[in-house]
């Protein structure tokens, strides 16, 4: 799979994100029935690792969030992880996702944050945060003369807006909170819920 490929599927990063752990399967396994495949569970979730170990090599692309450092890309590697994601763009943690083969999206703000991450490497740039930052309109100016650089935006995205990201040359977009409801930090998450809302995100992005 490629990000921005052919699929809505390709156009969607799902990130989990949350304080409890325990049920971290039980959502991975509901966004991929939903027909997702682009999972991001970041590092400050409890149980990101064994998640991340168990989905690796089942045809899902997994990945691993708030990655900031190049141990941490070591760890993500040895989870089965294939991309980094990063709130900012650190290019140590660059270097050595190249090194070991990962994708690597590192977030950047401004046209020169934006230039400089492409310039290191970066397989996408995650534009963070997309959302308050100015949303699509933000998106449409930046890309104008950067339309050469895949950008994802992500932070705050509405499902309700996956369409306008897209329309506007996003390559994909990330999705956390809005997606991911109550499923991270709740015992007793409403997963049919869940997979309502992806089955939304996929249908925008197609
Ligand atoms: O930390 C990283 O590397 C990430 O990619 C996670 C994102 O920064 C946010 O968590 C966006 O999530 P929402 O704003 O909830 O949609």
């Amino acid at each position: 799979m490629t990000i921005g490929g052919d699929g809505p599927a390709d156009r969607v990063i799902a990130i989990l994100r949350g304080s409890r752990g325990e049920r971290l399967d039980a959502v991975c396994d509901t966004l991929l029935g939903a027909g997702l495949r682009y999972l991001e569970v970041t590092t400050n979730t409890p149980g990101w690792f064994g998640a991340v170990r168990r989905l690796a090599g089942t045809g899902a692309e997994v990945g691993v969030g708030t990655v900031r450092t190049p141990a941490q890309v070591d760890e993500a590697a040895r989870a089965g992880a294939r991309f980094v994601v990063a709130p900012g763009t650190n290019a140590l943690v660059g270097a050595r996702a190249a090194e070991l083969g990962l994708a690597w999206y590192p977030g950047a703000l401004s046209p020169t944050e934006i230039e400089h991450a492409a310039s290191l490497g970066a397989t996408a740039v995650k534009v963070f945060p997309a959302r308050s930052l100015g949303g699509a309109d933000y998106l449409r100016e930046v890309r104008a003369p950067l339309d050469d650089i895949p950008l994802v935006p992500t932070g705050g995205v509405r499902i309700d807006e996956v369409a306008g990201y897209l329309a506007v040359g996003a390559v994909a977009v990330g999705l956390g909170g809005q997606l991911m409801g109550d499923a991270l930090s709740s015992a007793d998450p409403d997963l049919g819920a869940l997979a309502r809302r992806a089955e939304q995100a996929l249908a925008a992005a197609s």
